[in-house]
């Protein structure tokens, strides 16, 4: 039954996400060893971030792992431009790398704002990662450090990604016209 689901073109298969995580954990593990916490953005990155931390422990690296709340596009489509926190982290991240862990690169203000948030909580260094990166994401020095696929130009949905609140529980990534 697929209940009242609008036109929802596939883009990246579960197994697909899976074997994409997989690789994305093999690269970064290496970088996590030692005094690392984890932050997830909520709500979006929740699906990633617990699929990227069970890969992780498989290779043997167990970050603290916490969440920060950012909030900017509401259930609009498009960038408010301006980034909310709606709760903050829990633990101290002072002297400790932080690895950010958010769903979509877009416009790349909410890891932006993620990055100079923690650090000027005291990290000793950042690292973001997306899931997926629109094409049109910034370049150079805002750049995400790491994600796991070039997305196209549309709008997602699936694997946390919502449109108002919904389609976060699809386990694959769709995208909608
Ligand atoms: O690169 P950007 O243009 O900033 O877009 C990326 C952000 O947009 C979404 O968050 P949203 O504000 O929709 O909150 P949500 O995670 O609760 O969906 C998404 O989860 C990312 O955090
Ligand atoms: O393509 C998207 N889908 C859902 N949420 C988003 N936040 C930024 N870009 C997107």
């Amino acid at each position: 039954m697929s209940g009242d689901l609008p036109k929802i073109d596939v883009v990246l298969s579960e197994e697909d996400l899976m074997a994409k995580i997989d690789a994305l954990a093999d690269v970064l593990a290496p970088r996590l060893a030692g005094d690392w916490s984890a932050i997830n953005i909520l709500v979006g990155a929740t699906p990633f971030t617990s699929d990227l931390m069970k890969a992780l422990a498989r290779r043997g690296i167990h970050p603290v792992l916490d969440a920060l709340w950012l909030e900017s596009y509401r259930d609009e489509r498009e960038s408010s431009g301006r980034v909310l926190v709606r709760a903050d982290i829990v633990r101290s991240v002072r002297g400790r790398g932080v690895l950010i862990i958010d769903d979509v690169f877009d416009t790349g203000r909410t890891l932006a704002f993620a990055r100079s948030h923690l650090m000027t909580k005291g990290a000793r260094e950042v690292i973001t990662v997306a899931l997926a990166r629109k094409p049109w994401a910034p370049k150079g020095e805002g750049d995400v450090d790491y994600h796991a696929f070039d997305a196209p130009g549309r709008f997602l949905v699936g694997y946390g990604m919502d449109d108002a609140g919904k389609y976060r529980g699809l386990p694959y990534i769709g995208a909608l016209d």
